[in-house]
């Protein structure tokens, strides 16, 4: 994901000479080098030293460990901004150097094509400069919404975690097609294809997904008996059920 946000960030106009990534392998430090010109460090407090910007992009397992290591070391005119699942900013606060404002971003991995959407919400002491300034980072990687902080768990069951069930869609599909006799690089490109195109037609159309569902489904058609079938199967359900899933185990990460 900080690489997503990286490769946004530098095509929104960021200069690569002002940006410092931290790794922990030469191999990725070599590669991040390379391909972005970015400087490289292994060392984070050095990294954050005089930052105007840091971006925490560890698991939430590692946020606390991180924090520790680095918050006597960040400026106090600085702003963090994290895309970790679930740790409120307050969680940020309360381990950072008084008045240091956090922003929280739930990004998306389409970011790494610019197609992504990242939800963004203010802390405690995010003034609105700050999040224009967190809107302008992750601007490169695709659409950026405003949400308040209480929606973002929510927020990371539907766009955050969303390609995961696109994907899972897909590979699904091409499994029914491979089923149905078809190769399996056929079905895999009708499924993909297919994906691409209604997702697109929902975009350009603007219209509701519902409109257009009926304006597949012939009466006493073929897609009828499609639909029923995943009706039958609970597919609607199992959706709601998946949401509230994601969106719990991220209270649970956040504590
Ligand atoms: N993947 C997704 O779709 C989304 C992820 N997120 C959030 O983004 C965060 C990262 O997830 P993701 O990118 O999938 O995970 P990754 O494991 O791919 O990325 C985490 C990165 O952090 C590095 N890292 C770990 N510890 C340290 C440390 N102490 N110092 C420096 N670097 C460190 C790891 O380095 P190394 O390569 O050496 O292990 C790795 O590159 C998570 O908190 C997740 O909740 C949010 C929205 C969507
Ligand atoms: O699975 C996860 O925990 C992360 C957060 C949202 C998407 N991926």
């Amino acid at each position: 994901m900080g690489e997503a946000v990286l490769a946004g960030a530098l095509s929104a106009g960021w200069a690569a000479s002002d940006v410092v990534a931290t790794v922990r392998t030469e191999a990725k430090a070599q590669r991040l080098r390379e391909t972005y010109r970015v400087a490289t460090t292994s060392d984070n407090v050095a990294a954050v030293r005089g930052a105007g910007l840091v971006l925490v992009g560890v698991k939430p397992k590692d946020v606390g460990a991180l924090l520790d290591e680095i918050a006597s070391a960040i400026d106090p005119q600085a702003v963090v901004v994290t895309v970790a699942a679930g740790h409120p900013a307050a969680f940020y606060e309360q381990r950072l150097p008084a008045g240091v404002p956090v922003v929280r971003a739930v990004p998306n991995t389409p970011a790494a094509i610019g197609a992504g959407i990242t939800a963004i919400a203010p802390g405690r002491g995010a003034t609105d400069a700050d999040l224009e300034a967190v809107e302008h980072l992750f601007s490169g990687t695709g659409a950026v919404v405003r949400a308040a902080e209480k929606d973002l768990n929510a927020v990371s069951a539907i766009s955050g975690s969303g390609p995961a069930y696109i994907f899972y869609v897909a590979d699904a599909l091409a499994e029914a097609g491979v089923l149905l006799g078809l190769t399996r690089d056929v079905a895999r490109r009708l499924a993909v294809q297919t994906l691409l195109g209604a997702s697109r037609l929902m975009d350009e159309s603007g219209e509701h997904p519902v409109l257009l569902r009926e304006k597949v489904t012939s009466p006493g058609g073929t897609t009828a008996a499609a639909l029923r079938t995943l009706d039958d199967g609970g597919v609607r359900a199992s959706f709601l059920a998946a949401a509230t899933a994601a969106r719990d185990r991220a209270d649970e990460l956040g504590g």
